[in-house]
Parts: C-alpha cells; sequence; structure tokens
C-alpha cells in the first residue's frame, strides 16, 4: 500500500512497491535539484540514481549526492525498499537521527550517508546490517560513543568529522581499514586515519606504471607519489568511498584538517549514479592515447576494459587546492541536463586530478568545424550550427539559472570555447569543463586561457563571471557563422574583424562559404550574427542575459522548424496527386 497522490495504491509486484515508495520519499522530502522521477517512466530504466536487479523485480541501489535533500529521512519511505544493496546519500543536507532500525534493510552492502547533517548517537542496530562491506558516516554531527558492534562482512568505515567520544572499540580496530580522524576520541584514535590495509608499494606501483601503455608519463610521474601515499582500500568496493571528509564543517578548520596532512588519499569518485568499476591504478593500465593538451593539462581517451571509452583530463597546476576542486566536482556533478556533458567521476589527490567524462566520437566542435570537410558537411550543415548554438546557449543557461558556486555565488563556465563542446545524441551541442577557470592559478599567462574567447575585462582567470561567458558564447556564434577559428593566429582577432566588416553594411562576407551555397537561410544567419554582436559587445552591461539569448536562438531555429514542416507538407502534398 502507498500513499500517492493522496490515493491509497496496492502495488503488486515488488519493483512497483519499491516505486511507490520512491515516489512517496521523494513527495515528502524537500530537495533543490530536480529528479526524473516521474510515475509514468519505468523506474529501472530511466529514473536518477536508481538501478535494479538483473530481472528487474526489486530496486536494489539507490545513489543521490548532491541533489540538495533536507530534513529527515521521511518514516515509512527509504525503509520500504528492503531489497536494497546499496544506499548512497552523501552530500545532502539531511538532518535528525540516523535510523534507529536497520534490520529493515538485511542486503546492504554500502551504506553512504556521509557529509550531511545527521545527528544523535551511532545506533546500535547497525550490526544488524551483516552483509555491510562499506560503511560511511564521516562529515555528519553524530555524537556519543562508538558502539562495540561486529560487522563481519565490513572492509572499510569512516566516522571522521563528527562529534564523537570515547575510545574506538577494539571490534573496530579488526576492520581492514578505518577512519575516526576530526572527533573527540581518546588516545590514538584520535590520530589521523589509520589503515590496516596493505599499502601498495612502490615497485608494484612502478611496475604498474611502467606496464602502462600510454597515459601519459606525466600522469604516471605524478599519480605514483599520489598512489604510493594512499590508503589503497584493495578490494573492489574502493570506487565508493570518499575522496575526502573534510567539507561542511566550517570554513577554517575543514580547510585546515585538509593542507594539515602531507598526503592526502585520493579516490575515484563516481558520480553519475553509476559506480565507475576502476580504481585510479587500474586506469594506467588501460590503452591510452593523448587527446591534446589544454590549459589545464592533457586529457587522454582510455578503452577500459569493459570496452567503455573515456576521456581522462588530468588537471595539473591545483596543488593545494583539494577542497575546492571537490566541491566543485560534486556541484558540476550534480548538473544534469542533456547540454551538459556529463562528469563521470573525479580523482582527487594532493598531487593528481582527474576528471572523466564519456568519450564523444565524433570530436569536439572545433574539431570538426576545422577539420575534415566530409564531417562538417554531416554534422554542421546549417541546421547543424544551428543545434550546436541552441544546445551550448540552453547548457550555458541552465549553468547560469541553476549552479550555485561556493559561497552561493553563481556557477559560471569560465571557458566557453569550440573545443569544449560537444554533439549529443540528437547532434545538439553539449558543454564541457564548467568551472575549472574559477580554481586556476591567476598568474597563469592570460594568452594561455581561453585565446580569443576572453572578454576583454577578464583579465585574471578567477574574474570570469556570467557576462564573460556571455562574450566566450557569442565569439562561438561568430566562429560558426564564420567557419574562421578564433585562435588562428595572435594577430588576427575574430571579433574585431566582424565588427569591421559588418560597421557598414551586413555583408554577407562574413559568413563561411559553406553556408553561403545554401540557398534561403540569409536571414537567419543575419539573425544569429546579429545575436552573437550583441553577445560580444564590449560593455559586459550591454550583452544580453543567458536566458534573453536563450529564447532568441530558440525562435531562430523554431522558425526554421516550422518553416521546413510546411515546406515537407507542401512537398508531400504535391507528390501525392502525382502517385494517384
Ligand atoms: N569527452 C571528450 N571526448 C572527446 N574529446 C574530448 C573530450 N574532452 C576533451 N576532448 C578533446 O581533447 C582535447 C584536449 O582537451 P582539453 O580540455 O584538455 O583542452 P582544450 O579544450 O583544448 O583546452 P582547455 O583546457 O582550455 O579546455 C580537445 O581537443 C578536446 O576537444
Amino acid at each position: 500500500e502507498s500513499r500517492f497522490h493522496g490515493q491509497v495504491v496496492a502495488a503488486e509486484r515488488p519493483v512497483e512497491e519499491d516505486k511507490l515508495a520512491l515516489l512517496d520519499f521523494l513527495l515528502t522530502t524537500p530537495h533543490s535539484r530536480f529528479l526524473n522521477w516521474s510515475p509514468d517512466i519505468p523506474v529501472c530504466e530511466s529514473w536518477t540514481g536508481v538501478s535494479c536487479s538483473e530481472d528487474q523485480s526489486r530496486v536494489v541501489s539507490l545513489r543521490l549526492p548532491g541533489i540538495g535533500f533536507q530534513g529527515p529521512i521521511p518514516a515509512n519511505t527509504l525503509t520500504r525498499l528492503s531489497g536494497i544493496t546499496v544506499l548512497s546519500l552523501r552530500f545532502n543536507s539531511f538532518s535528525g537521527r540516523l535510523s534507529s532500525d536497520f534490520s529493515v534493510w538485511p542486503n546492504l552492502t554500502v551504506l553512504d550517508l556521509s557529509n550531511n547533517g545527521f545527528n544523535g548517537s551511532i545506533p546500535r542496530s547497525l550490526s544488524r546490517l551483516t552483509r555491510i562491506r562499506v560503511l560511511n558516516l564521516a562529515n555528519n554531527s553524530l555524537s556519543g560513543e562508538i558502539p562495540d558492534i561486529d560487522l563481519p562482512s565490513l572492509k572499510w568505515i569512516n566516522l571522521s568529522y563528527n562529534n564523537l567520544t570515547g575510545a574506538v572499540p577494539e571490534s573496530f580496530r579488526r576492520f581492514p581499514s578505518w577512519a575516526f580522524t576530526g572527533n573527540n576520541l581518546s588516545s590514538e584514535a584520535a590520530n589521523p586515519r589509520h589503515s590496516r590495509t596493505k599499502r601498495l608499494g612502490e615497485p608494484t606501483l612502478l611496475g604498474v606504471a611502467l606496464g602502462a601503455c600510454t597515459f601519459g608519463f606525466a600522469v604516471i610521474s605524478v599519480s605514483m607519489v599520489t598512489c604510493c601515499s594512499s590508503h589503497g582500500v584493495d578490494d573492489d568496493t574502493a570506487a565508493e568511498l570518499e575522496p575526502s571528509s573534510a567539507k561542511k564543517k566550517g570554513g577554517s578548520s575543514g580547510e585546515k584538517r585538509i593542507s594539515g596532512r602531507s598526503k592526502k588519499e585520493g579516490r575515484i569518485v563516481s558520480l553519475d549514479g553509476t559506480r565507475f568499476p576502476y580504481r585510479f591504478r587500474d586506469l594506467l593500465k588501460f590503452p591510452a592515447e593523448v587527446l591534446g593538451k589544454g590549459t589545464f593539462g592533457s586529457t587522454y581517451k582510455l578503452a577500459l576494459k569493459d570496452g567503455n571509452e573515456v576521456a581522462v583530463k588530468w588537471v595539473a597546476e591545483l596543488s593545494d587546492m583539494d577542497t575546492k576542486f571537490e566541491q566543485l566536482m560534486e556541484l558540476v556533478g550534480g548538473l544534469r541536463h542533456e547540454n551538459i556533458a556529463p562528469l563521470k567521476a573525479y580523482y582527487c589527490s594532493s598531487d593528481a586530478k582527474l576528471l572523466i567524462y564519456d568519450y564523444y566520437r565524433e570530436g569536439s566542435v572545433s574539431s570538426v568545424l576545422h577539420g575534415k570537410a566530409a564531417d562538417r558537411k554531416r554534422l554542421l550543415s546549417w541546421g547543424g550550427r544551428l543545434k550546436v548554438a541552441l544546445g551550448a546557449a540552453r547548457g550555458l543557461g541552465h549553468i547560469h539559472i541553476q549552479g550555485r558556486g561556493q559561497h552561493g555565488k553563481k556557477l559560471v563556465h569560465g571557458n566557453m570555447k569550440a573545443s569544449n563542446i560537444f554533439f549529443n545524441t540528437q547532434g545538439f551541442g553539449c558543454i564541457s569543463d564548467i568551472g575549472l577557470t574559477t580554481l586556476m592559478n591567476p598568474t597563469l599567462p592570460a594568452s594561455l586561457q581561453g585565446l580569443g574567447y576572453r572578454a576583454p575585462e577578464m583579465t585574471d582567470a578567477r574574474n570570469a563571471s556570467q557576462e564573460t561567458d556571455v562574450y566566450s558564447f557569442g565569439v562561438l556564434l561568430l566562429e560558426l557563422l564564420t567557419g574562421k577559428s578564433p585562435k588562428q593566429s595572435a594577430q588576427s582577432h575574430l571579433v574585431r574583424w566582424v565588427q569591421s566588416v559588418v560597421r557598414e553594411e551586413w555583408s554577407s562576407e562574413v559568413f563561411d562559404l559553406d553556408l553561403l551555397t545554401r540557398p534561403g537561410i540569409e536571414d537567419e544567419m543575419i539573425e544569429m550574427l546579429r545575436i552573437g554582436m550583441a553577445c560580444v559587445s564590449r560593455m559586459p552591461e550591454e550583452r544580453p542575459k543567458m536566458p534573453v539569448v536563450v529564447e532568441m536562438v530558440e525562435a531562430v531555429y523554431q522558425a526554421r522548424s516550422i518553416d521546413q514542416l510546411s515546406a515537407n507538407q507542401e512537398s508531400s502534398f504535391q507528390v501525392k496527386p502525382a502517385r494517384r
């Protein structure tokens, strides 16, 4: 039985019961991010963060990091998911006491409630979780003594950064890996993270590194230090674990804890609701290909063992930025939109930081626009360019409206350019590389940052703003219209060139020759040129806001679709009599 929309509904199959329990949970728990949980779509195939058993008879995994949930977990909602094996609700704002009856989840193997505001003591009923392997309650407000319970399957436990007191029970020291730092515990328990996990010795790692194909010598050598210094939970649960616990405990103390450590543990943290099944050192073994070197480091294409391909961006220059980097990753990972390239996972250690994305086979808009004519023709006809522009506008508009950066500041992209835009499955633009600029070292030469796309007032990478994003988007539009790269040479400034050509009249000289062969699109191109020119206005306050830009581009696209529709209808109308 469930009360969904006020009705009492009897569910027949267990998975339907699970679905109703989840809907009850969603309806009764305030949250700030959108979840696509609709009663009309199949829970097992489409619901974000939900996975089912192979025969789709039960929900078995629920991962909802960073959805902005608030308040206590409502009674009689998640507790009804009795088949669940993984429950991860980290990086939300849940509060209230932890459930006192954990026997409702007899199959649980991973419980991650870290980085919330749960309070009260750690319930003894946790001992009912006889299959639990990973238990992470770090960075909450739990108090009292740690109960002396035995969890036979536990491999890793993290209770760091709570208000726990007393001694660590002897039974806990039998777990292979544990972390209790940042509490008020007595004696050695208060020491920074302890682990009994076997450390990966340097010679072993060196072997791995040398065995690695081409995942970049630089990556490997930097990673060696990182990997050797990490605790290296050496079972397949590594990807479930937290990168860091020192998150929300009030600015300065959290920062100090992180920077106070000489070497920081690194973990691959999955962000897309699925489990990223590889460890950092696995990545070193996979065949890799360098895709290019950018402002922040290099990007590699990796062929994973399971046959999937990913793009791994190795970020240099961000040492001593672990907390900010992790916060940004969680924020960006929480942005779900069809025009934003989803960040699958990230890795953070004090020495190496990786961003893991799906690999886009078609390449970036830049590589297609300035690459082979056949690809350009296939993907970037006028209609294709409009789709790229509209997708990129929608994605950027979403970031500007939805995303909140640190201290509630609005999130900005900071590095909008054609090499950071890819094609989604419908050929619309899909933007990547969000927010990294804001972490960048301001002393890095300006010439290295977003050459050709940077707004004139953006003297320091860290003063990127929504207005500078709009400027960069305008440059992208001009690039799509002219077919010219804004960074062809430092002397040829695309914006100035377009401005000089159109100063006298709206001349067709600016447009890409590839486009001029197509009849009937001049009006649309001129309208897009107007939008681009407005975006690159010299004064930031004269530039339109992104939601307005989206509307304008949308209007051009919609008008085109209507034209095409009526053209098709006309032609099909003409064909019919001929068939008779
Ligand atoms: N997910 C991806 N799929 C396919 N290619 C990618 C992916 N991510 C990046 N690339 C490509 O890899 C190359 C290097 O990317 P990278 O982001 O490191 O540098 P960039 O985009 O040239 O500059 P910046 O660092 O300023 O963003 C670029 O050509 C980019 O288009």
